[in-house]
């Protein structure tokens, strides 16, 4: 650690910019770096979780480390372990687990001697002591010759407000209305469904010949526990031909018939397939009355899940990779199409220590592989799919989902041998996937195998797209899971005027 006072030539920095010098504060900007500006790689060192245990926490490493999302502890090299905290963080950064590095990008321009710091996350071990630099407002500094060549910036700076800007101050539980988000939400239409596909459980009926009976039952069906919450999508009584019928329970409540009072002399109760669920749509409230009279359930406004800041600023990184990696794949001679399988957000998580899930992000090779089915989202699924074969990783569990129509999502569990001999490590249930181009059809219809939770793409596809270009395929009929689609708002690019160059040709396939 260089020992230069605050105001005396810098001894150590890097091309981008950036310098350490020995103050309170860390990590300053030698120069004027526009916002966007990939300012640091840091390699990470790793340590076991047993040396770490043994040695490493007893040493002044423990101010440095943190988790990695494979569970070891990790030091950041090169600059990357110097950055201080702040809640009002001028740099963001992206765990990169193909390479094992972190990647440090400035989020807003930054003025010259201005301190750079990331977020370290809710769950501080030290008192926080905030910079006192004033956070400048989206002024765009003079580039003025400055002796470091033309090193200044990887991206091209924007003079518009940085996009990130309202996902970086504030409450990161804070809710964020729809308009606000950085992408567009899809409404898929509720999923039709047909006599086959209609879900039924067998349940005991009992006629009652004399209406003045009817109120004497539901009674007694009170009395009996019998008003059991399973049945509460079906009315009680059915009506056919002046010949009320009385839903009584499900065999599986009640494996034998239930016995009405003897002294109505009803005659006994028999079985009838019943539907599991209420109707979404008007059709299927028709064909599942005509099982049993059921209740009409239309999914109502506002009922798609809930977006917080935070997660309006996990989502931001996440296509923050992805483009990333399209840049990176087009400077090779490869299309510039990338995907990113982020690690699920979690709500109150220390940023860089709670990680359970690791991400991944793959480009499109089929270029460099000449092989045309080398997507970037095949790749990406089946890197994770190799990661997790490889590594015993932890795959999702099947649970129930809103999302999936198979009823599956995740808490992120390790499987039995068995699973994984199924193929569950290509399962992405509960993960959202993005995509710097809305997905082709195979590639959309991979999402759907893999049963995806949520596709949020950057630039729609008219022509070849399976998320609503060509076709929607998680609305197709027949499907047995749909993921939600979300397409990101021009405003909100990540790309920063840079998204232009990943243009392709709109007959290609991505
Ligand atoms: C990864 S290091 C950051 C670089 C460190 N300041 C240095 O000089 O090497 C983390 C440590 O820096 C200090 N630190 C970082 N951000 C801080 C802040 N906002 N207020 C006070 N101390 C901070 C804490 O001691 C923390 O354990």
């Amino acid at each position: 650690m260089p020992s230069t006072p605050v105001n005396s030539q810098p001894v150590h920095l890097n091309s981008t910019g950036c310098v350490i010098r020995r103050t309170e504060q860390k990590g300053r900007a030698a120069r004027s770096i526009p916002r966007q500006t990939l300012i640091e790689i840091s390699p990470v060192l790793f340590f076991s979780k047993e040396e770490y245990a043994a040695h490493g926490k007893y040493t002044v490493l423990d101010e440095y480390t943190f988790t990695w999302t494979d569970g070891r502890m990790a030091l950041a090299l090169g600059l990357g372990s110097l950055f201080n905290h702040s809640e009002h963080p001028n740099v963001s950064y992206s765990l990169d687990t193909s390479t094992e590095s972190i990647r440090y990008t400035t989020v807003r321009d930054i003025a010259s001697d201005e301190e750079l710091c990331i977020f370290y996350g809710h769950k501080l071990w030290f008192d926080s002591a905030e910079s006192l630099d004033p956070v400048p407002h989206c002024h765009v500094p003079e580039v003025t010759e400055d002796g470091w060549g033309d090193l200044s910036a990887v991206e091209d700076a924007e003079s518009a407000d940085p996009p990130l800007g309202p996902y970086l101050d504030g409450d990161p539980d804070e809710v964020i209305a729809d308009e606000y988000l950085p992408f567009t939400r899809f409404k898929l239409p509720p999923e039709e469904e047909d006599l086959e596909s209609i879900q039924t459980v067998d349940a005991w009926v009992v006629d009652i010949p004399d209406p003045r009976h009817i109120t004497k039952m539901l009674k007694w069906l009170k009395q009996a526990g019998l008003e059991t919450p399973d049945l509460g999508h079906l009315k009680r009584i059915r009506k056919q031909k002046d010949i009320a019928t009385l839903l009584l329970a499900t065999t599986t409540t009640s494996p034998g018939p239930p016995s009405p009072p003897p002294d109505l002399d009803l005659p006994a109760p028999y079985t009838l397939p019943v539907p599991c669920k209420p109707a979404l749509t008007p059709i299927s409230l028709k064909l599942k009355s005509g099982l049993w009279p059921t209740l009409f359930t239309p999914p109502r406004k506002g009922e798609a899940e809930d977006w917080t800041r935070g997660k309006a600023r996990w989502a931001w990184e996440a296509m923050q990779a992805a483009v990333q990696a399209a840049h990176e794949a087009q400077r090779t001679g490869e299309l510039p199409v990338a995907a990113h399988i982020a690690a699920p957000y979690e709500e109150n998580a220390d940023a860089t220590q709670s990680k359970t899930c690791t991400a991944f992000t793959a480009c499109d090779t089929r270029q460099s592989n000449a092989h045309p089915l080398r997507h970037a989202v095949i790749n990406v699924v089946r890197q994770m799919a190799d990661y997790r074969a490889s590594s015993a990783a932890p795959m999702p569990r099947p649970s129930s989902s809103a999302a999936s129509t198979s009823g599956s999502a995740s808490s992120l569990s390790s499987l039995d041998g068995e699973d994984v001999r199924n193929g569950s490590n290509y399962l992405l249930t509960s993960l959202t996937v993005f995509t710097t181009h809305e997905p082709c059809i195979m590639c959309s219809m991979a999402l759907i195998h893999s049963r995806a939770k949520e596709v949020v793409f950057l630039h729609a596809m008219p022509r070849t797209g399976g998320c609503g270009g060509a076709a929607r395929l998680p609305t197709l009929k027949g499907i047995n899971h749909r993921f939600g689609i979300c397409q990101w708002k021009a405003d909100f690019t990540s790309d920063s005027g840079s998204e232009d160059r990943l243009c392709i040709d709109d007959a290609i396939d991505a």
